[in-house]
């Protein structure tokens, strides 16, 4: 169950207000973390990546079909967007009716009373609607600079529900704050069973994932919205 006690909503509304993000660690009950992420590392996901100047979700069976000729190409046009500050490659899986149980019930909890209530709250605005999806990004991945604004969905912050165990540091897949000009500011590896929020104005990445990385990077994501 995702409830914050006064302290940590105090704590969060205050690092909210003054740098823009906040990360509560211990977020969930550690029985709860552990079974979420058990649940991610089985789950399938969709490769998201950014191809021919648009952005794409596609199934593993599509990757497969594919020569190895045609996959080289793929890659090498990923690439060349990625070279230039534009797009990503990682998995994803949106939670959705028939996602596991277990998923569902976060999105539940997410999207409950107490939950709403508190992030609007610490915004001021109406949080109506929280989003979830589940991701992924194993070695070679990446999701480059971008702001998280989609005013149509009236997003006010975007969280990040780490599921990753024993990160190493060395292993990339921070999600990294920037300046507007490009220079890297604050920046937090994953941490099992940690929450962080942030302004969906705040310049952010996840940085590419050493491929000497030994496990993925797991997470729940999404966004406080104020439009359902
Ligand atoms: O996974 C993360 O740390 C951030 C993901 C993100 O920036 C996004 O999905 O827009
Ligand atoms: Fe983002």
């Amino acid at each position: 169950m995702l409830q914050l006690s006064t302290q940590q909503q105090q704590r969060l509304q205050q690092d909210l207000c003054e740098k823009g993000f906040a990360r509560i660690e211990n977020i969930l009950e550690q029985t709860e973390a552990q079974q979420l992420h058990q649940c991610l590392s089985e789950l399938n996901y969709q490769l998201a990546l950014f191809h021919n100047g648009a952005a794409k979700s596609v199934k593993d069976s599509d990757i497969l079909a594919l020569t190895p000729q045609e996959q080289q190409a793929l890659l090498e046009d990923i690439h060349h967007y990625a070279s230039r500050g534009v797009g990503f490659m990682y998995g994803r899986h949106s939670v959705d009716a028939q996602s596991p149980e277990l998923l569902q019930s976060l999105y539940k909890d997410l999207n409950s009373e107490v939950v709403q209530s508190c992030f609007s709250h610490i915004s001021e605005q109406q949080i109506v609607r929280t989003s979830a999806q589940a991701t992924r990004f194993i070695a070679g991945q990446y999701l480059t600079r971008h702001n998280d604004v989609v005013e149509a969905e009236g997003r006010v912050y975007a969280y990040v529900l780490s599921l990753s165990k024993n990160w190493h540091p060395d292993w990339g897949g921070l999600l990294q704050f920037f300046e507007a000009d490009g220079t890297p500011t604050h920046s937090y590896a994953p941490k099992f069973n940690s929450l962080v929020v942030f302004d969906v104005n705040k310049i952010h990445s996840v940085t590419y994932v050493a491929p000497f990385a030994k496990s993925p990077r797991l997470s729940v994501t999404g966004w406080f919205r104020t439009i359902a």
